[in-house]
């Protein structure tokens, strides 16, 4: 599976610290995240990740691209919940797309357990099945 981690900097250590703490899981699929966070992720767990440009800078649009893409199957996004910032609208987008593509998204800590614990389960496998079926319909079609 393909996870997104987006962190704003109040939130970047708790999304350290749950990286840590289910780094059995994590360690299991591909991690993409803006840039900052990607680094931060990485020095401190030593799991590889996918690193995007910065959130302000054009990374969260990056993930949303991916997002729309049905590329991203899962979205922690820990957000500040107490602060306005410049790019409000990427992260708008970001969470609305996720929508449109009926892609998880979690945006506080305890949902971000409930989701990892989601992925423990397998519960997000039907999207690889979808994916899988719909690559061998379309290589069947092509050939
Ligand atoms: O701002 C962000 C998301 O909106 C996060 O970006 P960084 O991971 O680069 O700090």
């Amino acid at each position: 599976m393909n996870i997104a981690l987006i962190a704003h900097d109040v939130k970047k250590e708790e999304l350290v610290n749950l990286v840590i703490a289910y780094r059995d899981v994590f360690s299991q699929h591909t991690l993409f995240a803006t840039g900052a966070t990607g680094y931060k992720i990485a020095e401190e767990t030593q799991l590889g990740v996918v690193r995007l440009r910065s959130g302000p800078l054009g990374g969260d649009q990056q993930i949303g691209a991916l997002v729309a893409q049905n590329e991203i199957d899962a979205v922690i996004f820990l957000r500040d919940p107490l602060v306005a910032l410049a790019h409000e609208p990427d992260v708008s987008a970001l969470l609305r797309l996720c929508d449109v593509q009926c892609v998880p998204v979690a945006t506080n800590l305890a949902t971000a357990e409930l989701l990892v614990k989601s992925l423990e389960r397998h519960d997000l496998a039907w999207r690889n099945i979808v994916h899988r079926y719909r690559l061998e319909r379309r290589s069947g079609t092509e050939g």
